[in-house]
C-alpha cells in the first residue's frame, strides 16, 4: 500500500516537535519524511520522521496507527546497540500547514547513512568497506530482535541506518512482528528482493501473512551477499520480480544457488546456509549463530564451530534420511555419548528382551507399541540435548493422544498422534518417513517434528538460563503452550501443570 502520491510538503526549518527542533529534510519514504533535528537542551543531533495521516482512507490511517504502536512499542522492548531508538513521539501541531496537522512525529537516532546508500556508491564486485562488521552488527541486533520475541520482516540495506560514529543499526520496525510460539504476523508489506521462497505460497489471512524468523535470516542472506559483492543480488534477473521467480525456482530444486565467485569460501558457506531453500533448513541457522560464525571469520578462525549446530545436527540427520538436499548438510550429525548411541547405531531398535533399559530409553516391557519404538527411538537421537530422550517423547506421546495415530480434539484444533494444531504443524514440518509428503497425521512426521519441536524448546529454556533441574517439565509445558509463555512465567503454567505431572509419571514409569 502506498498511501501518498506526489510530493510532501514538508515541516519547515526551525519548526519544534516537543523537546527538538527540526532542520532540514534528509529524505521521504512511503509514508512520510525524515528531518535532521537537534534537541533543544544541547544541541545534540537526532532524526524527526513525519508521517502525514491527512489524506489517509481510513484503512490506511489504522495501518499507519499500526505501524506507529508497533515501531514504539518495538522500541520500548528491544533496547540494543543495533537497533535504532526511537526517543519519542509527538502529534505535530501546526493548523497554519494543511497536510501536516496532527501528523506523527518520531523522533529518532540520527544516521549519516543508509547501508543502501554505501552499496550504491561503491563499484559492484567488491565488498563494501568493513563487510564483516557490517554484517556482524546487523546479525548482532537481529538476534537480539529474535530473542526479544520479535521478527523484523523488512530486512534489506535501506533499513541498515550507519552513524558518524561508526553505529550500525536496524531501523524501520513497522513491520517488525511480535512472536507467537513458533510465527508471528506481518501486514503484506516486506520488500520483493529480500522475500524468502515460502512466502509466495503463503495466503494472507485476516491478521496478515505469517512470518518467521527464519524469513530474518533468508533477507539477511541476501543482504550477507549484497555487501560482499557491493550490490549485486543473490538470483539472477533485471527486475525484483524476475530475481524473485529465480529465487523460487531454486527453491523448488530447478537450479542450483550460483553466489558470486569472488566471495571467500567461508562467507560464501554462510551466505548458503542463510539462503537454505525452506523455513526447516535454515531453522539452525540462528542470527546468533551466524554472528558467532561472523566473529570467527573476523578472528581468522576457521571451520565451523563445535558448539553452535545442535538443531543443524538433528535436522542433517532428519532431513538426510527423507532424502532432502541441504545446503548445511557437510556439518557431521553430532550424537550423544553413551548408551544411547550404541542402541541407535543397531538399527534403532529398543534393547534386547530381558536387558535393562539404558537411562533415557524405552523399555523392552513398556506400553510402547511395537511399531512406534524405532520411530520414537530415532526422532529422540536426532536432538544431542540429553534432556530430549526416547522416554520423555514416549511419555509425551501417551500423554498426549495414549498412542493414538487418529486422535484428534477439535476444539482446540489438535489431531493425530503428538496432536499438532496443524498450522503450528506446518511452520516445523519434517518428513520423518521420507514419502515426500510432511503431515501431521502421519505417526512418523509427527514424532520427528515433535523431536524437532522440543529440542528447539529445550535449547531456548537453557538459553533464557531457566534451572537445569526443571528443563524437562518445561519443555513439555512449553510443548502444551509456547516458549514465550514459559520464559514469562519463568516455570510451568498453572493451567498445564496436570498434564505435566501426568508427563513425567510416565516418564518415571520408563525409566523405573
Ligand atoms: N534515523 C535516521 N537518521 C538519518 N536518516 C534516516 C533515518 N531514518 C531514515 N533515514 C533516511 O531518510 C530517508 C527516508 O526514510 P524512510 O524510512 O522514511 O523511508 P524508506 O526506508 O526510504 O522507505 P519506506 O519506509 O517507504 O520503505 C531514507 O533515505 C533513509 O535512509
Amino acid at each position: 500500500m502506498t498511501p501518498h502520491t506526489g510530493p510532501s510538503p514538508h515541516l519547515p526549518a526551525g519548526f519544534r516537535v516537543g523537546d527538538w527542533e527540526l532542520g532540514a529534510p534528509i529524505g521521504s519514504g512511503a509514508w512520510g519524511t525524515v528531518h535532521e533535528a537537534r534537541a533543544l537542551a544541547d544541541g545534540s543531533p537526532f532524526a524527526v520522521k513525519v508521517l502525514r495521516t491527512d489524506a489517509l482512507a481510513p484503512g490506511q490511517r489504522a495501518a499507519l496507527d499500526e505501524l506507529v504502536r508497533r515501531e514504539v512499542r518495538f522500541s520500548r522492548e528491544a533496547d540494543h546497540p543495533n537497533l535504532v531508538r526511537t526517543h519519542a513521539v509527538h502529534t505535530v501541531e501546526a493548523p497554519e500547514l494543511p497536510g501536516l496537522d496532527g501528523a506523527i512525529a518520531l523522533v529518532m537516532d540520527r544516521a549519516e547513512r543508509s547501508l543502501q546508500d554505501v552499496l550504491d556508491a561503491t563499484e559492484p564486485g567488491r565488498g563494501v568497506p568493513g563487510a564483516d562488521r557490517v554484517l556482524r552488527s546487523v546479525a548482532a541486533g537481529l538476534a537480539h530482535m529474535h530473542a526479544a520475541g520479535w521478527v523484523h520482516g523488512d530486512l534489506k540495506p535501506a533499513n541498515i541506518l550507519l552513524g558518524a560514529e561508526g553505529q550500525v543499526w536496524l531501523a524501520d520496525f513497522g513491520v517488525a512482528s511480535e512472536l507467537e510460539g513458533t510465527h508471528a504476523h506481518m501486514p503484506p508489506l516486506g520488500t520483493l528482493d529480500h522475500l524468502p521462497p515460502e512466502w509466495w505460497s503463503q495466503r494472507t489471512g485476516a491478521r496478515g501473512t505469517v512470518v518467521r524468523p527464519t524469513a530474518d535470516i533468508w533477507a539477511f542472506g541476501v543482504l550477507a551477499h549484497q555487501v560482499l559483492t557491493a550490490g549485486l543480488h543473490p538470483f539472477p534477473g533485471a527486475t525484483a520480480r524476475a530475481r524473485a521467480l529465480a529465487a523460487q525456482s531454486y527453491a523448488r530444486g530447478s537450479v542450483p544457488l550460483r553466489l558470486e565467485p569472488g566471495i571467500e569460501e567461508e562467507r560464501r558457506r554462510l551466505v548458503a546456509d542463510c539462503l537454505a531453500p525452506d523455513h526447516a533448513a535454515r531453522l539452525p541457522h540462528t542470527a546468533d549463530a551466524l554472528r558467532a560464525r561472523l566473529d570467527d571469520l573476523s578472528a581468522g578462525r576457521r571451520g565451523p564451530r563445535r558448539a553452535v549446530p545442535v538443531v543443524a545436527a538433528v535436522l542433517a540427520a532428519v532431513l538426510a534420511t527423507a532424502g532432502a538436499a541441504l545446503v548445511w548438510g557437510d556439518e557431521p550429525a553430532a550424537r550423544k555419548d553413551g548408551p544411547r548411541t550404541a542402541a541407535s547405531a543397531t538399527g534403532t531398535r529398543g534393547p534386547a528382551q530381558g536387558a535393562p533399559a539404558a537411562a533415557g530409553e524405552i523399555p523392552a516391557d513398556s506400553d510402547v507399541p511395537e511399531a512406534l519404538r524405532p520411530v520414537i527411538v530415532k526422532a529422540a537421537h536426532r536432538c544431542t540435548d540429553e534432556e530430549i530422550t526416547p522416554a520423555l517423547l514416549a511419555a509425551m506421546l501417551k500423554a498426549e493422544s495414549g498412542f493414538d495415530a487418529d486422535a484428534a480434539r477439535p476444539e482446540t484444533d489438535e489431531y493425530g498422534i503428538a496432536m499438532w494444531t496443524p498450522s503450528v504443524f506446518r511452520a516445523w514440518a519434517l518428513d520423518g518417513d521420507g514419502d515426500g509428503d510432511k503431515d501431521h497425521m502421519s505417526p512418523p512426521d509427527a514424532i520427528t517434528t515433535m523431536s524437532l519441536y522440543v529440542c528447539w524448546l529445550d535449547q531456548r529454556f537453557k538459553q533464557a538460563k531457566l534451572p537445569k533441574k526443571d528443563l524437562v517439565a518445561l519443555v513439555v509445558a512449553g510443548y502444551r503452550t509456547s516458549d514465550r509463555t514459559v520464559i514469562e512465567e519463568r516455570g510451568v503454567p498453572e493451567r498445564v501443570r496436570p498434564h505435566v505431572e501426568k508427563v513425567l509419571r510416565y516418564l518415571a514409569e520408563y525409566e523405573r
